[in-house]
C-alpha cells in the first residue's frame, strides 16, 4: 500500500480550474518532486492533501485512511506535516523554544544534531539567517512521516544551496518527501520520482532519467536545464 493515494482531485476557485483530476500514489520513503510552470497547481496540491482546502472532488488517502475532508491542523497529528515559502518561526523564541513548539512525541534532539542546530539552540529567531530559519522549520515539520516541502531552496545563497541538499538527503532516509522545485538540477538532485503539473495536471511522472529520456518532456518542460 501506498503511503499516500491521491486520487482524481480537482478544486476549482471561481472559474479557474487549479486541479483537474490528479491521480498518483508516493511510496513510504520516496522523495517526490513536483515541478510545473507558475499556476499549475502545485501549492492547491499542497493545500488539498493537508486539507487547508477541500477538493471538489477525489480523495486523498493517508496510510490508507481518508483524510479529504480531513481539516489542516488534524492532518498534521495523522502524520502530514508541511513547510511554507514564508518561513514560521517565532522571532521572540529561541531556537530551542521554537523547536519545542513542534509537539514532539520523542526528543527533537536528533533532528537538532541533523539539521545543526544544536549549537545555535539559545539564538533567537529575530537573529536567524534564512538558512537557520529554514533548518528550524524542517525540524518542526521532521515530526510528520510526510513531509510536504515548498521550495526550501529559495532565498539560499550557493554555498547554502548544496548544504541544503544534504540535509534533505539525511531526511529522506527516515522520511517521506513531497518537495515543489522551480530548480530543475536541484530537484532531479534530489528526486527518487518526478511528478510534472501543468494546467492542473499530471503530465508526467517518472524517475529523473525516465523525465531526460523523454523528447516531449525535455523540449516541453524542461528546456535549457535538460543537459
Ligand atoms: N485561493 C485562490 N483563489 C483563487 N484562485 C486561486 C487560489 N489559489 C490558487 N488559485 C489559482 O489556481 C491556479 C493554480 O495555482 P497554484 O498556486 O496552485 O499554482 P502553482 O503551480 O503553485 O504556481 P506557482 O508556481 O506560481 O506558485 C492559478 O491559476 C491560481 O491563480
Amino acid at each position: 500500500m501506498a503511503l499516500l493515494e491521491v486520487n482524481d482531485l480537482e478544486r476549482t476557485f471561481g472559474g479557474i480550474v487549479a486541479l483537474d483530476g490528479v491521480t498518483f500514489d508516493v511510496a513510504s520513503g520516496e522523495t517526490n518532486v513536483i515541478i510545473g510552470p507558475n499556476g499549475a497547481g502545485k501549492t492547491t496540491l499542497f493545500n488539498c492533501i493537508t486539507g487547508y482546502h477541500i477538493p471538489d472532488h477525489g480523495t486523498v488517502r493517508f496510510q490508507g485512511t481518508d483524510i479529504t475532508s480531513t481539516p489542516d491542523y488534524k492532518t498534521a497529528r495523522t502524520g502530514i506535516r508541511r513547510t511554507f515559502q514564508e518561513v514560521d518561526v517565532f522571532d521572540e523564541l529561541t531556537v530551542a523554544e521554537n523547536i519545542s513548539l513542534g509537539a514532539f512525541e520523542s526528543s527533537p534532539r536528533e533532528m537538532m544534531e541533523l539539521l545543526d542546530l544544536l549549537d545555535i539552540h539559545d539564538k533567537e529567531g529575530s537573529e536567524l539567517t534564512l538558512f537557520e530559519r529554514k533548518r528550524v522549520s524542517l525540524a518542526l515539520a521532521s515530526e510528520g512521516e510526510l513531509l510536504l516541502l515548498d521550495e526550501v531552496f529559495s532565498g539560499l545563497n550557493p554555498t547554502e544551496k548544496p548544504a541544503m541538499v544534504g540535509y534533505l538527503d539525511a531526511l529522506a532516509e527516515r522520511k517521506t518527501l513531497m518537495l515543489i522545485e522551480h530548480d530543475i538540477e536541484t530537484a532531479f538532485d534530489l528526486a527518487d520520482t518526478v511528478t510534472i503539473l501543468a494546467q492542473g495536471q499530471v503530465m508526467k511522472r517518472g524517475t529523473p532519467e525516465e523525465m531526460l529520456d523523454d523528447e516531449t518532456v525535455r523540449e516541453d518542460f524542461l528546456g535549457e536545464m535538460a543537459i
